[in-house]
C-alpha cells in the first residue's frame, strides 16, 4: 500500500508506518504527478483536494488532519467512490487556549481589572465556539452564540441562540465559522464592509476560523477609520500570501497556528490513523497519548499570597503568549514581499513545540476556592 503524506502531518511512521510505504511531500506544492501512484492521500489544510489533483490516481482514501475540510471536494469525492475523513475537533482546545490567552491579554492592555466583566459573542457555537463558550461560562463571563444552522436544526429544544447582531455588540467578538461559499449560511466574506462597521473602538475582533470569513480589503480600510475595533487575526485571506499593509494595523497577528498545540496536532493524526484503520478493517490500537513527551514546563506553585487573576494570567501566559506568536510573525513579514509566503509556511512547519494547559499541574497552597475554580475551568490540572 503506498501512502503520500503531507511532510507537516506530525508521528505519520508512528501511526501510519505499518500500514503502507510513506511518501512525504510537501502539502502546498502537491500535485497530480505526486499522488497518481498512491492508495491513500493523507493532508492538512494546506492541500486542495479535488478532480484536477487526483483524476486517474489509484487513491481510494483521503484523510485530512484537521478541523477544517473547505481544501477538500467532498461531493467529488464521494462521487468517484473516495472514502473521506477529517478530524472534528482534534485541536479546539488548543484554538480555545489561543482565544482565551487573547482575552486575558486584551483586558490587561484595556486596564479591566476582573476579565468576565466583558462580554464574549461566539459566531459559530460548533466545536470551537461551542467549548469555548463552556469554559467561559463556567469563568462566569457573560456569553453570547449566533448559530443559524444549529438555532435551525435544533429549534426551542437547543440552546439559547441569539442574531448576529446582538452578538456583535458584545465586547469581543470571536469567529468559529467554517468557510462555506454557498448555501443560506454562507460565511465567505461574512465580515464585510456593514459588518464591519458595526463594530466600535472598544471592541476586540477575533478570526481563528478561515481568513476568507473576513473581507480583508474591508477590514484594511475600516481599520483607517476612526474609532476601529481592535484586530486579532490568526488566518488570512490568500495565506501564504497574506496582506502585509493589513498586518501593520491589527492589533496581533498570528501564522494560522491557533489549533497548533501538540496535542491539537497529534490528535489530528490519530484521527485520520482511526478511519484509516476502520475503512481497511485493520486494528487502531495506538492513542495520541502515547506519543506526546513530556512538557517542559510540568508544575507550577501559588500560594495563599497570589492574587487570582495575575496567578491565571502567569498560568497561561508561561503555556502559551499569543505575543511570541506575533512578533515571529511581524519579523518574518518583514522580508522582501516575494520571500514573505514561504517565510509564511515556515512558521508554521516549524513552529515550537507549544503544550496545552492540561499538561501542566497547578499546585495551590492555602488559596481560595475561587482560585481552585478558575484554574480548574482554564483547563489546568490541580494539586491542592
Ligand atoms: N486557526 C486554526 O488553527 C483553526 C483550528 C481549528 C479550526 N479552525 C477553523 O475553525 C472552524 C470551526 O471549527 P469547529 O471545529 O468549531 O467546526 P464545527 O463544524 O464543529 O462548528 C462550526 C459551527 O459554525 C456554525 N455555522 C456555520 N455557518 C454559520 C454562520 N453563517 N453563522 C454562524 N454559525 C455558523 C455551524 O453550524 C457549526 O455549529 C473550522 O471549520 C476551521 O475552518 C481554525
Ligand atoms: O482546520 C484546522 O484544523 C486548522 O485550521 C489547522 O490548524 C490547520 O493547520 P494546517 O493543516 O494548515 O497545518
Amino acid at each position: 500500500m503506498r501512502i503520500v503524506a503531507d511532510e507537516n502531518i506530525p508521528l505519520l511512521d508512528s501511526f501510519f508506518g505499518d500500514i503502507g510505504e510513506i511518501d512525504r511531500v510537501s502539502g502546498r506544492a502537491m500535485s497530480a504527478a505526486d499522488v497518481q501512484n498512491a492508495d491513500i492521500l493523507l493532508v492538512r489544510s494546506v492541500t486542495r483536494v479535488n478532480q484536477a489533483l487526483l483524476e486517474g490516481s489509484r487513491v481510494r482514501f483521503v484523510g485530512t488532519c484537521t478541523i477544517g475540510t473547505d481544501h477538500v471536494d467532498q461531493q467529488w469525492l464521494a462521487s468517484s467512490g473516495i472514502a473521506f475523513a477529517a478530524a472534528p475537533g482534534c485541536n479546539a482546545n488548543s484554538v480555545v487556549e489561543y482565544v482565551m490567552s487573547v482575552i486575558s491579554l486584551h483586558a490587561e492592555r484595556r486596564g479591566v481589572a476582573d476579565w468576565t466583566k466583558l462580554s464574549v459573542g461566539i459566531v459559530g457555537a460548533g466545536n470551537v465556539g461551542g467549548e469555548l463558550a463552556h469554559k467561559l461560562e463556567r469563568l462566569d463571563f457573560d456569553v453570547l452564540c449566533c448559530d443559524p444552522p444549529r438555532a435551525e436544526r435544533e429549534g426551542d429544544d437547543g440552546q439559547k441562540f441569539v442574531s448576529l447582531e446582538e452578538v456583535m455588540a458584545c465586547d469581543v467578538v470571536t469567529l468559529h465559522t467554517p468557510l462555506t461559499r454557498e448555501g443560506e449560511h454562507d460565511t465567505l466574506h461574512l465580515f464585510g464592509p456593514e459588518r464591519l462597521s458595526a463594530l466600535r473602538e472598544h471592541q476586540l475582533l477575533i478570526n481563528t476560523s478561515r481568513g476568507e470569513v473576513i473581507d480583508s480589503s474591508a477590514l484594511l480600510a475600516r481599520l483607517d477609520e476612526p474609532n476601529a475595533p481592535t484586530v486579532v487575526l490568526d488566518v488570512w485571506e490568500h495565506e501564504p500570501r497574506i496582506h502585509s499593509e493589513l498586518l501593520d494595523r491589527v492589533w496581533l497577528a498570528t501564522p494560522h497556528i491557533a489549533g497548533y498545540s501538540l496535542e491539537g496536532k497529534v490528535q489530528g493524526s490519530e484521527m485520520v490513523y482511526q478511519a484509516l484503520s476502520r475503512c481497511l478493517g485493520l486494528p487502531a490500537r495506538k492513542k495520541a497519548g502515547q506519543f506526546l513527551p513530556e512538557p517542559a514546563l510540568a508544575k507550577l506553585s501559588f500560594t495563599s499570597a497570589a492574587e487570582e487573576m495575575d496567578s491565571a494570567n502567569i498560568a497561561m501566559r508561561s503555556c502559551y503568549d499569543p505575543r511570541r506568536d506575533d512578533a515571529r510573525m511581524r519579523l518574518a513579514m518583514s522580508l522582501p514581499a516575494e520571500e514573505r509566503g514561504p517565510a509564511f509556511d515556515r512558521l508554521r512547519r516549524d513552529y515550537p513545540v507549544r503544550r496545552e494547559f492540561s499538561s501542566v499541574k497547578i499546585q495551590l497552597k492555602g488559596t481560595s476556592k475561587s482560585m481552585q475554580d478558575t484554574f480548574r475551568a482554564l483547563g489546568f490540572k490541580l494539586k491542592l
